[in-house]
């Protein structure tokens, strides 16, 4: 029995099919990969890349976005930082239950706190938590603005947005970073190739 936040006299129940069974069905993995960076830095374009190339793979992942999470299981938070801290808790949360279903879950949120980032790591084993940084610069994030939300911050439309008026907090020790060579950016398969190597590498994409 125990006591957890709000919730008391609560049990745990352990059902008889584990992780371990999952991945042995579904031949990979379970683990998180949670990319980060400012607005327009590429994010969703790496996530659904990633997502595309794991299934032409046979592998099964999912894509939990920021943007997309914000029109239902978040749509009561803003942007303020204990709205922000919320908002990433429980996709952590979430992408940890994705991870044990045995998916390769890719979390793509600005997620510009670094303790926020790292309490998410902490729920997992750490080596299942795969943090990807895109370090593009504002002045590209700022000059694609595909939404037109940089150009409202710029103008005091939008109060505090990450880049302009609210911090982002590079990560310190990512697993993998994403950045432009010689001031071009890789392509989008270049992007998911990158992390599927990785994956690849650790053993993620195989179960025996
Ligand atoms: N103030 C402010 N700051 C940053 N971003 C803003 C803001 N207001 C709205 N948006 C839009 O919300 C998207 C980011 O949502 P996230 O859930 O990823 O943000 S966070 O991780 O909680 O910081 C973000 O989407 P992306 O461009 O895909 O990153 C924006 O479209
Ligand atoms: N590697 C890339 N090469 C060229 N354009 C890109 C690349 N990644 C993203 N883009 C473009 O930049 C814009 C922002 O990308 P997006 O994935 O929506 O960023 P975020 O999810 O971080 O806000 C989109 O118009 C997208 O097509």
């Amino acid at each position: 029995m125990a006591t957890l936040g709000n919730s008391t006299n609560i049990f745990w129940h352990e059902c008889p099919v584990g992780k371990l069974e999952r991945q042995r069905l579904l031949k990979q993995k379970g683990c998180v990969v949670w990319i980060t960076g400012l607005s327009g830095s590429g994010k969703s374009t790496l996530a659904c890349s990633l997502n595309r190339e794991l299934y032409t793979r046979g592998k099964l992942s999912y894509v939990l976005d920021g943007d997309n999470l914000r029109h239902g299981l978040n749509k009561d938070l803003g942007f303020k930082a204990e709205d922000r801290t919320e908002n990433i808790r429980r996709v952590g949360e979430v992408a940890k239950l994705f991870a044990d279903a045995g998916l390769i879950c890719i979390a793509s949120l600005i997620s510009p706190y670094r303790k926020d980032r790292d309490a998410c790591r902490a729920m997992l084993a750490d080596e299942n938590f795969i943090e990807v940084f895109m370090n593009m610069p504002l002045e590209l994030c700022e000059a694609r603005d595909s939404k037109g939300l940089y150009k409202l911050a710029r103008a005091g439309k939008i109060k505090g947005f990450t880049g302009i008026d609210d911090p982002y907090e590079p990560p310190l020790n990512c697993e993998i970073e994403i950045q432009q060579k010689d001031g071009v950016c890789p392509t989008p398969g270049d992007m998911a190739g990158e992390v599927v190597s990785y994956l690849e590498g650790k053993g993620y994409l195989h179960y025996q």
